[in-house]
């Protein structure tokens, strides 16, 4: 585990955010390796925490027993074929892409024996996140015991059985984040109108998210729906606000938000 040497081809937001969930588990800096494209500021942050950078792509696939590859779907082609004369055999590759499928993976990578593919989320970065894992059956059982303390080191892990469930995993970890902050920011700018400060808006919004979730996580025994009623007096302030939810039909918007992602990552994996 700790000897093998893990190159990152992109070090962008969840990269970035898994490598710094790894570093704060106690993974030596020594074993990554990250490249970017450009973005001197990130080259920066990296090295200060210790990373080599300013390796080519290639040169850091060429050193490394690992490669993660974190660049946007849509570079993953150019990316890869950058690479057409590396053996791959005995490699590793963990790709964190949304919508590129392990078929089209081992076309970028024919020498490629062993690809998993994985679904994080931003949480990572604090050690909170979520994996969705998905290998074939005939990859190795060293690389996916690895892949696995790789991202328990930043979170919990969920293997799938079937490939299409990574996107169903995209829906409810991967993007999910984002519903969550923009639920939030929805109410942070519901309290500057009342005209609370912009910082005080977030603290109070925040608190109460941090309260909530907490709430869930401290009570497995109890339902989402009772701990809901538990806040909903009868003839009072907060069923006003869930009958605006229920008029709106936010369980059916959240619905189709989650299939959306779904249709988009099948796209992808169409498309790219
Ligand atoms: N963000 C998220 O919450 C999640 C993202 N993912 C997946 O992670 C991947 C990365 O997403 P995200 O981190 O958000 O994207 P970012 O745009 O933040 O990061 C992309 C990274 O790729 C680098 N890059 C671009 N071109 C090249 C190249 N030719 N060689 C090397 N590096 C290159 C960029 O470098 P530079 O900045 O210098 O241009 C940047 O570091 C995507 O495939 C996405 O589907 C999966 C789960 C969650
Ligand atoms: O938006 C995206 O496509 C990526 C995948 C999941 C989260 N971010």
């Amino acid at each position: 585990m700790k000897d093998k040497k893990i190159a990152f081809i992109g070090a962008g937001n969840m990269a970035f955010a898994i490598i710094c969930g790894l570093i704060k588990k106690g993974f030596s800096p020594a074993q990554i390796i990250a490249c970017n494209k450009s973005n001197q500021t990130r080259r920066q942050e990296l090295s200060e925490l210790g990373i080599t950078v300013n390796l080519s792509n290639k040169e850091a696939v060429k050193h490394a027993d690992v490669i993660i590859l974190a660049v946007k779907p849509q570079m993953m082609s150019d990316v890869c074929s950058e690479f057409s004369e590396i053996d791959f055999s005995d490699k590793w590759i963990i790709s964190i892409a949304a919508g590129i499928s392990i078929h089209r993976l081992e076309t970028l990578l024919p020498s490629a024996k062993n690809i998993i593919r994985t679904m994080p989320n931003t949480p990572a970065l604090i050690g909170e996140g979520v994996t969705g894992l998905f290998a074939k059956s005939h990859v190795n059982l060293t690389a996916k015991h690895f892949t696995e303390t790789l991202m328990n080191a930043v979170g919990k892990c969920y293997w799938v059985e079937e490939e299409c469930k990574l996107n169903q995993i995209t829906a409810i970890t991967g993007s999910s984040p984002a519903y969550f902050f923009s639920f939030m920011e929805a109410m942070q700018q519901s309290a500057i109108q009342m005209g609370f400060s912009e910082q005080d808006a977030r603290d109070l919004v925040q608190s109460v998210a941090l309260g909530a979730t907490k709430l869930v996580a401290q009570n497995p025994d109890v339902s989402l729906s009772q701990l809901r009623e538990n806040v909903t007096s009868k003839g009072g302030t907060t069923a006003e606000a869930l009958n605006v939810f229920n008029q709106h039909n936010l369980t059916q918007i959240v619905n189709e938000a989650m299939l959306a992602v779904i249709t988009r990552a099948e796209e992808m994996e169409q498309s790219l």
